[in-house]
C-alpha cells in the first residue's frame, strides 16, 4: 500500500521514514543505525560523485583508495583531534575465533592513514601541491538517534586531503570546495544553503578553520551542516613530520606545507528528500531524478481493439525513445500487470518530476498532457519536433520553482534578532535566528544553555507534546555574507554588555 499516513508537519520524524521506505530510496536493515541504500537514492549519489568528480579532477585532484583500516598507534598519533571523537571508533578485535594482537580501527575519517604517506611522498616543494580525494564509506559508531542519509553509523561520502606551500593557495582551495559544495545543493540538489565560517567552538578541532555550506528545514525549522571544507593549517604537518625543502633556501633547511580537507556526504540526499519532499511523497530535483520524465498508458477499456492499444503502447515506446534520444531520462511504464492508477501514484510517491498520460485522444491530436509533480499543475506540450527544448524548459522551470520555493522558506524562518526575549520564541517558531555575537566562547555557551531551558520551560507548560524539541540553539555558521553591524548593536547573550562583533546564524540542528 503505497499511501502516505503520517504529515510532514505534524511529525517529520514519521513522515521521513514512511517517504524513504515507499519511494524504495531506503530498506531498513537490522544492524542499528545501518541501512541499505536502494537504486533510486543510490542514483542520486552517483549524478552527486559525477558532477563534483568530474569537476574536483579537473582541477587537478587526483582520485586514489587508502585501507579502511587504521592502526591505533596511528589512529591515536594526533590525540587533540581524536579524543573527543574516540568513543565513535569501531574497532576489529578478533578474526573467527582469534583475538587479533592489535585491533584495527575502521575508518571514521582518513588524516590519520594518509598522512604517515603524505610525509613520504613530500620532499620538495616540486611535490607539491598534492591533492587527492577517495569516494569511500567511513563508519562512526554515534549514539544519538540515528536517521537515515542524515546520521548514520556507516555513510558513503568523499574525502579530499590538500597539501600546499602557501597559506594563500590553501585559504583559495578552501574556498573553492565550498563553493563546488554550494553548487551540488543548488545546482543540482535545487536546496539553498548559506556559505560560512564556524565558530571555534564548533570547528574541526583538529584544524584551524572551518568552512560550512548549511542547508534549513523548513518543516521543522532546523539547520542541517551540508558540507565542511577545513583549512587544516600545518597541525597535521607538524604532528605527521611532513615537510618540503625550502626553495628560497640552499641549507637544506624545510618548511611544512599548509593542508586542507573537505567532505561531502551521503547526508545531502536526505537534506533534499526533507526540504523538497510533501505529504504525497518524494519530490525529485530533475537535474538528479533517475527517471525524470515517465510515460503511462491510459485510455485502454474493453471496447480498446488489439491493434489500437498495440498502437498506444508503440506510442509511449517512441516517445520514450524520442525523449532519451533528445537526452532525457525517461521511461515508459508499460507494466500491464499494474493499473495506470496504480503506476501513476507509483511515480508520483517517488517524486518523478514530470508524468504524461499518453491516451488514444493525445495520440490523435499529438499533445502530452504533462502532469507536474512539485506543484500537481498540469502542462500541455505539443508532440513536435521542439519536444527537446519543451521539456529541456520544463525541467529547468521545475528546478528553479524548486529551488526559489526552499530559499522563500527559508528567508521567512530567519528572523533577524537583536534582543534576547526574542530568540527562543523564533526557536519554537520554527525558526533560525540571524543574532550579533560578541565573540565570546562563554556567550556562545550561554546562548545554547539558556535556549534549551527556556523551551523546556515552555515544553513543561505544553506538557501533551512531549514531542517539542527543547533542544538549544548552537551557532550553525558565521555567514560570509554578512549583514551591517551598526555601531553599538550588543551581543544577543542574556546579560552580555559587550558590543558584538559579527552576525551569527543560531538554530536548533540535526
Ligand atoms: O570533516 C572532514 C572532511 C573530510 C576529512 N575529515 C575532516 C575532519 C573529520 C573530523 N572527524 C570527525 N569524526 C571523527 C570520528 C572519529 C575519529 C576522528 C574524527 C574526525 O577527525
Amino acid at each position: 500500500k503505497l499511501g502516505m499516513s503520517a504529515k510532514k508537519e505534524d511529525n517529520i520524524a514519521e513522515w521521513y521514514q514512511q517517504v524513504i521506505t515507499k519511494a524504495e530510496m531506503i530498506e531498513y536493515y537490522d544492524v542499528s543505525g545501518c541501512y541499505i541504500i536502494r537504486p533510486w537514492a543510490f542514483e542520486v549519489w552517483e549524478m552527486i560523485r559525477s558532477w563534483f568528480g568530474s569537476r574536483i579532477k579537473d582541477s587537478g585532484v587526483e582520485d586514489c583508495y587508502f585501507p579502511m583500516f587504521v592502526s591505533k598507534t596511528v589512529l591515536e598519533r594526533e590525540k587533540d583531534h581524536v579524543e573527543g571523537f574516540a568513543p565513535e571508533v569501531a574497532w576489529v578485535t578478533k578474526a573467527g575465533d582469534n583475538d587479533l594482537e592489535v585491533p584495527v580501527a575502521l575508518r571514521p575519517t582518513s588524516e590519520t592513514v594518509m598522512y604517515p604517506y603524505y610525509a613520504k611522498w613530500i620532499r620538495s616543494h616540486r611535490d607539491l601541491p598534492l591533492r587527492l580525494n577517495q569516494w569511500c564509506n567511513v563508519v562512526r559508531w554515534e549514539f544519538s538517534h540515528p536517521t537515515p542519509f542524515i546520521r548514520t553509523r556507516e555513510f558513503l561520502w568523499q574525502e579530499g586531503h590538500s597539501a600546499y606551500a602557501t597559506q594563500k593557495e590553501a585559504d583559495d582551495e578552501v574556498r573553492e570546495i565550498l563553493r563546488l559544495y554550494a553548487g551540488v545543493y543548488e545546482e543540482l540538489l535545487a536546496v539553498p544553503v548559506v556559505q560560512g565560517i564556524k565558530t571555534e567552538k564548533e570547528k574541526f578541532a583538529g584544524g584551524d578553520y572551518t568552512t560550512t555550506v548549511e542547508a534549513f528545514i523548513a518543516a521543522v525549522g532546523r539547520g542541517c551542516q551540508g558540507a565542511t571544507s577545513h583549512c587544516l593549517g600545518q597541525n597535521f604537518g607538524k604532528m605527521f613530520h611532513i615537510e618540503f625543502e625550502d626553495p628560497s633556501k640552499n641549507d637544506g633547511s624545510k618548511l611544512i606545507p599548509v593542508q586542507n580537507s573537505w567532505g561531502l556526504t551521503t547526508r545531502t540526499i536526505g537534506v533534499m528528500t526533507m526540504v523538497h519532499g510533501d505529504n504525497i511523497g518524494v519530490v525529485m530535483p530533475p537535474r538528479v531524478s533517475a527517471v525524470q520524465i515517465v510515460i503511462v498508458p491510459v485510455g485502454v477499456t474493453a471496447k480498446t481493439t488489439d491493434e489500437q492499444r498495440k498502437a498506444l503502447m508503440d506510442a509511449c515506446t517512441q516517445l520514450a525513445n524520442e525523449l532519451k534520444a533528445a537526452g532525457f531520462r525517461a521511461k515508459a511504464d508499460l507494466r500491464d500487470n499494474y493499473s495506470p492508477g496504480w503506476r501513476f501514484n507509483h511515480w508520483e510517491v517517488k517524486g518523478v518530476p514530470i508524468r504524461i498520460e499518453l491516451g488514444p485522444k493525445e495520440l490523435e491530436a499529438k499533445t502530452l498532457a504533462l502532469s507536474i509533480r512539485h506543484d500537481s499543475s498540469k502542462q500541455s506540450i505539443a508532440w513536435d519536433a521542439n519536444l527537446k527544448s519543451s521539456f529541456a524548459t520544463a525541467l529547468d522551470d521545475i528546478h528553479n520553482a524548486m529551488f526559489n520555493k526552499a530559499k522563500a522558506q527559508r528567508l521567512d524562518q530567519t528572523k533577524q534578532l537583536t534582543n534576547w526575549e526574542d530568540f527562543t520564541p523564533a526557536l519554537n517558531n520554527k525558526c533560525i535566528v540571524l543574532a550579533p555575537w560578541c565573540g565570546d566562547r562563554k556567550c556562545e555557551d550561554n546562548i545554547k544553555k539558556v535556549s534549551a531551558e527556556e523551551s523546556k520551560a515552555l515544553v513543561a507548560d505544553v506538557k501533551e507534546d512531549e514531542r517539542a524539541p527543547s533542544m538549544g540553539a548552537k551557532s550553525l555558521c558565521i555567514p560570509f555574507d554578512q549583514p551591517a553591524l551598526a555601531e553599538g548593536v550588543k551581543c544577543i547573550c542574556k546579560g552580555c554588555t559587550n558590543n558584538a562583533a559579527k552576525w551569527v546564524l543560531f538554530g536548533r540542528s540535526y
